[in-house]
């Protein structure tokens, strides 16, 4: 048996409590705690006064292995997902090979079971080599030891109509979700950052917010039409906020996800000409991430998706033109919720454990993530320092890869201890080993 102690935290950042974790669960809450921990107790007592939340859950992550490995490996991208507090990741189907049939979806779950850092849940590919042409094996990785639930082309769009509608029928059949990356193709083609003023004055080729909101139109009304499931990936516009709302207005089964980017940085960064905030979606205007705050203040937005995606130096060491699309994210994403809806008044401590935490999970239809802080429940914790304030270095993060746009900025918050199943991963906010350093650490 192993029990770990956490003296006076604060759960959900309300008022101080003993926490008892033995083995695998939250064994007690308040005076109990301490009369009932064993004599060989690990006591936390660094922790005191700190923030306890769920353990976190991405909904949205790029793992790339395999195929990848350059840029991250299963092992590395979780080991930065468990300092960035999280307790599980869905890893998204772009690798190589695609993750669209049973062998590979399997092959990932085995990399992150072995990895220990988090649970990974792969998400299976909607298209056959990501081709959105024929639907993948979606039945059959839904039914492999992977248990797939989440499906998703992203990095591509589900774009032909007809595809997207079988995919959110057959998903039905196993309780799948649909999960688009909203980009009509023909919209953006060469598009480099939002289209928009400054695009206009760079000279760089634009990507329409309505390349976006179309997508999501058309989406929405195909999942009611057809009573089925489905997450809008990475929403980052005014315009599509306002679909979205519309569609919950009616009943349909839609639920969305912002990223932290998109609720702090603007197009304006593109005149660094800097491909570290090269994304797709594309940064877009200050109107666009006031309207997405306040969605997901109001509850329009039900998630907060990283999209880490690590790239090799080489993808960003370039002009704008020349560089990858995507950014790291796992390791900032709650200093900038913190910055951007907790410290503004804008969020609690209970909705940050919504967007990051519950939400994401019942999404993916997990059912020993997300769960709330009681005893019985999973040893799934996150504990938070919201006073610590930290200048972001890219050579000191976890993560295999640099391409963060937070290098040089402060930011609030840092995770000082994250529990996995009650095992501890993260301690005085640094990696546990647990065993060998793997070779492909
Ligand atoms: N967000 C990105 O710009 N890039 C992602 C793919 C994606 O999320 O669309 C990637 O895999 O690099
Ligand atoms: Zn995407
Ligand atoms: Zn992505």
């Amino acid at each position: 048996m192993t029990a770990h102690l956490l003296p006076g935290v604060r759960p959900y950042g309300e008022d101080p409590t003993d926490v008892l974790v033995i083995d695998e669960t939250i064994a007690a809450i308040g005076p109990d705690a301490v009369a009932q921990a064993p004599t060989d107790t690990h006591r936390h007592d660094d922790l005191a006064g700190l923030v306890l939340l769920p353990g976190l859950v991405d909904i949205h992550t790029h793992l790339r292995q395999p195929g990848g490995e350059s840029a991250e490996t299963v092992y590395t991208g979780t080991r930065a997902a468990a300092v960035g507090g999280y307790t599980a990741v869905f890893a998204m189907a772009n690798t190589t090979p695609v993750q669209d049939n049973a062998g590979v979806v399997e092959q990932v779950l085995r990399l992150g079971n072995e990895a220990g850092w988090v649970d990974v849940h792969p998400v299976g590919a909607v298209s056959e080599g990501l081709k959105g042409e024929h639907l993948s094996q979606m039945g059959a990785m839904a039914h492999s030891a992977a248990r797939v639930r989440v499906f998703s082309d992203d990095g591509k769009c589900v774009s032909d109509p007809v595809l997207m509608r079988r995919a959110l029928e057959y998903a039905k059949s196993f309780d799948g979700v649909i999960a688009q990356h909203s980009q009509d193709p023909r919209l953006t083609e060469g598009s480099q950052m939002h289209e928009g003023r400054v695009s206009a004055e760079l000279g760089l080729a634009g990507w329409p917010a309505v390349a976006e909101e179309s997508i999501i139109a058309r989406d929405v009304l195909l999942a009611g039409h057809v009573g089925s499931r489905l997450h809008v990936c990475h929403l980052s516009t005014a315009g599509s906020v306002e679909i979205i709302r519309w569609a919950k207005a009616r009943g349909i089964d839609v639920t969305a996800e912002a990223t932290p980017h998109h609720l702090l940085l603007t197009d304006e960064k593109a005149r660094t000409y800097s491909p570290l905030y090269k994304v797709n979606p594309p940064l877009r205007t200050a109107e666009d991430v006031e309207a997405v705050r306040a969605a997901l203040a109001d509850g329009t937005i039900d998630v907060v998706g990283t999209d880490h995606a690590p790239h090799p130096r080489e993808s960003k060491d370039c002009e704008w033109q020349a560089g990858a699309f995507g950014m790291t994210g796992l390791e900032t994403a709650l200093p900038i919720i913190i910055a951007t809806m907790v410290e503004p008044g804008r969020m609690t401590w209970r909705d940050v454990a919504r967007v990051l935490s519950e939400t994401p999970a019942r999404i993916g239809r997990l059912h020993d993530q997300g769960r709330p802080l009681a005893v019985g429940e999973p040893g799934n914790l996150t504990v938070v320092d919201p006073s610590v304030r930290r200048v972001v270095d890219p050579d000191a993060q976890w993560t295999r890869s640099n391409n963060t746009p937070y290098a040089g900025m402060e930011l609030p918050g840092q995770v000082m201890a994250t529990f996995l199943h009650g095992r501890p991963t993260v301690l005085a906010g640094r990696p546990v080993e647990q065993t060998e350093p793997k070779e492909h650490a």
